[in-house]
């Protein structure tokens, strides 16, 4: 979404809620593959010129050819691999300034890949190898992608926040007190409302569909949804938050 100078506080929430669709239905797409371990182990495959397992070929290849066609000219948009980028080929688009430019520093992917390879992925995927690294590597691609560009929207999130109370922030800030920016931009009742919503939707998006009468069958569900609502909790938003709050420091650069 292309938030102009209007921003308002409901509107990124309401980009915020629309993106819990898009990471739900990735761990869905990538919940059909059992773990796949050759995907990501080194020794599996040599690619000529490229080091690495096949994962982070994809991965690198992927945003590279994206990068050509413009994705990482969005300021919604961070890259995995930020030092490998070709240019954009296309013509430039005009996204709205929104954003203070100290924010286009602030990259947490590290801690994004290492969290959904050695914390999430076990929870979610099947033990076993189906085969097909490829289409799994594109899957966990999508899920990086659409974790990112949620947790990177802080951003978005912190600049409303700070439009809304200059004062309050500004003293925090100048302090840098990072615990006082914490608090103030900390919503518990949001973040309660947040974990039973993608629970909710992970049972609806993942529920098995079938035609006959499924009063006295046992729900299952593509994705836990246990494990949907803890990714939230434990993850996604403790990164948003300090995506925030390293924003705010930097605001008033
Ligand atoms: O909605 C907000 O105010 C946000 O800052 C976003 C968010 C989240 O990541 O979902 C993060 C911090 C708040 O405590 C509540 C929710």
């Amino acid at each position: 979404m292309a938030l102009a100078g209007d921003l308002t506080l409901d509107l990124v929430r309401d980009s915020l809620i629309r993106q819990e669709d898009t990471i739900i239905f990735c761990l869905i797409e990538r919940a059909k593959h059992p773990l796949n371990a050759p995907a990501y182990d080194q020794s599996y495959a040599s690619f000529p010129g490229f080091s690495g397992s096949l994962l982070q070929y994809i991965v690198q290849q992927s945003e590279a050819m994206q990068a050509t066609a413009g994705r990482y000219e969005n300021p919604e948009e961070s890259p995995f691999f930020p030092d490998k980028l070709p240019h954009s080929f296309v013509p430039p688009f005009k996204y709205p300034q929104v954003l203070h430019p100290a924010g286009t520093s602030i990259n947490k992917n590290k801690i994004i890949w290492d969290m959904y390879f050695n914390q999430l992925l076990p929870l979610f995927v099947a033990e076993g190898d189906d085969g097909n690294y490829a289409s799994t590597a594109t899957s966990d691609l999508a899920c990086l992608q659409a974790l990112s560009r949620r947790i990177h929207y802080g951003k978005f999130v912190a600049e409303v926040k700070f439009r809304d109370a200059p004062h309050e922030y500004e003293l925090a800030i100048r302090a840098k007190d990072r615990d006082a920016l914490m608090n103030l931009l900390t919503y518990e009742n949001v973040e309660q409302m947040v974990k039973k919503r993608v629970e909710k939707k992970a049972m609806v998006l993942g529920q098995e569909v079938s035609l006959g009468n499924d009063g006295d069958k046992q729900a299952r569900f593509k994705v836990d949804p246990s494990v949907v609502s803890r990714l939230y909790g434990d993850w996604i938003m403790p990164f948003t938050k300090l995506v925030q709050v390293e924003y705010l420091l930097r605001r008033l650069d």
